[in-house]
């Protein structure tokens, strides 16, 4: 891969246990600031599992741990004296499902600020218009903010969730497979999104589908029994990989 490269998020030796079962080994990885980072592998490889440590969510359920370190700004986000609200404003994640909340187009963009921050109502205004056109949806919305999140279509409560996520001002964006439950002319909007936010953002994206894996990202990681076979460029992946089971699987040859 390039050198010199501004490293956001660095994964030191992890491994990740649901009770007694071990999902992740020894997960080493260096995410590069404003790009796009795809994470590729066959179902059940660990890809959702690795994402879910980045901003602790995995700590909302019993049984569940890590070990190693997960250094963000250098920073090991896993160590007991982070600010875990913090952590969370400075993470987003966007999941499968659209999932809005069941309130009107601007409180469901207006709710991380009032999470987050102490803000007058012009303000929250400011920023939640600010959001939306970030999430390239204001066009569509603007003439209706007070009708439900629930009453838009799928690609666009995805662009609402989207919204929401970076009002709250985060560095990071996590995104598991943030299209796969929306249709083709859709997802194609969401990418075309995808690549003016990691301007502002640093993404890591769960994909199963090669296609989208190649369109938006700069670099590739390919998981496979919950361990890190291969990073590169996406390019490099894609073209010329080094690992045979890398090979097969963006060749479809299993998946
Ligand atoms: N809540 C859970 N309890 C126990 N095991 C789990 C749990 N969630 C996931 N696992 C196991 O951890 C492993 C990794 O799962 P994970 O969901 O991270 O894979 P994935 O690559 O994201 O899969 P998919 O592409 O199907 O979403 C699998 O063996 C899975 O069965």
């Amino acid at each position: 891969m390039t050198t010199n490269r501004n490293i956001k998020i660095s994964a030191r030796n992890i491994n990740f246990f649901y009770g007694s079962h071990q999902a992740l080994f020894e997960n080493n990885i260096d995410i590069e600031e404003n790009k796009i980072t795809a994470v590729i592998g066959p179902s059940g490889c660990g890809k959702s599992t690795h994402l879910r440590i980045y901003n602790r969510i995995f700590e909302l359920y019993r049984d569940q741990r890590t070990e190693g370190e997960l250094l963000i700004d250098g920073e090991n986000v896993l160590s007991g004296s982070v600010d875990v609200l913090a952590l969370r404003r400075k993470v987003g994640m966007i999941f499968q499902k659209p999932t809005p909340f069941p309130m009107s187009i601007f409180d469901n963009v207006a709710y991380p600020l009032k999470l987050h921050y102490k803000l007058s109502k012009s303000e929250t205004a400011d920023r939640v218009e600010q959001a939306l056109i970030g999430a390239s949806i204001w066009d569509e919305v603007k003439d209706k903010l007070k009708k439900s999140g629930l009453a838009l279509s799928g690609g666009q409560q995805q662009r609402l969730c989207i919204a929401r996520a970076i009002a709250a001002a985060p560095d990071i964006l996590l995104m598991d497979e943030p299209t796969s439950a929306i249709d083709p002319v859709a997802t194609l909007k969401i990418e075309e999104l995808l690549l003016q936010l990691k301007e502002r953002f640093t993404i890591v994206i769960v994909t199963h589908n090669m296609q989208q894996a190649a369109r938006v990202s700069d670099a590739t990681a390919f998981f496979y029994k919950g361990r890190i076979i291969e990073f590169d460029d996406t390019n490099t992946i894609f073209t010329n990989p080094s690992n045979k089971k890398t090979e097969e699987y963006i060749t479809g040859r299993f998946g």
